[in-house]
């Protein structure tokens, strides 16, 4: 096929099909992934039984384990819900907009022995469908809900699947390990037990 033709997924169903035979090869094309993943219309009717809100934080929904080749979840922001500064362990991360709007905020590496104000590169606005892309060697971001009268829900695919990340305090730049965690996985509920760790917020 014609590498400039970007394939329309018509549900999202079709879309994670899609995907499997992607990243099914070793080599991902970035620009390739970021299209096809916008062009998947947001269709609530077929990803509402992944959003499971929570009232205090950001939630993660796990949606598909990609044969082990990437994680593909739902992120669900209440009003004002946002994350901390935080890489992406050496992973591809795609984002996109399923309802509501997200506000990305860039950040730079910190200078290790620095104890100084992280500082910003860039910051926007990402709208419905639109899908972004990070990757550590980019930078760090920050990603919120600024709206304090809707919702908004998210679409990540992470690639290779990782569960640990850092987070940076923005003051002073120092890092943290952090353990991620699902709130749901394939639409159930994870065990309290489990779900309790999760810290990137
Ligand atoms: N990378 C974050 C979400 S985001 O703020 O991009 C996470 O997986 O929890
Ligand atoms: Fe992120």
């Amino acid at each position: 096929m014609d590498q400039t033709e970007v394939i329309k997924p018509n549900t999202l169903e079709e879309l994670i099909q899609i995907l499997h035979e992607i990243f099914a090869s070793d080599k991902v094309n970035i620009e390739e992934v970021q299209n096809i993943v916008e062009s998947y219309e947001s269709n609530p009717r077929e990803w509402m039984k992944f959003a499971k809100f929570d009232q205090y934080r950001y939630t993660r929904n796990l949606v598909d384990e990609g044969n082990g080749k990437f994680n593909l979840m739902i992120l669900c922001w209440g009003e004002g819900h946002g994350s901390s500064i935080h890489d992406h362990a050496n992973s591809h991360c795609f984002l996109k907009i399923l309802q509501g709007n997200l506000k990305e905020t860039l950040y730079e590496w910190p200078q290790k022995k620095n104890n100084c104000e992280m500082v910003k590169k860039a910051e926007g606005v990402l709208k419905l469908n639109q899908c972004a892309y990070i990757n550590d060697s980019i930078g760090l971001h920050r990603v919120e809900n600024p709206s304090h009268t809707e919702p908004a829900v998210s679409l990540h695919l992470y690639s290779p699947p990782f569960s640990e990340c850092h987070t940076f305090d923005q003051r002073t730049g120092h890092p943290n390990s952090v353990k991620m965690t699902f709130w749901s996985k394939y639409g159930d509920r994870t065990p309290f037990a489990i779900a309790q760790s999760q810290e990137n917020n």
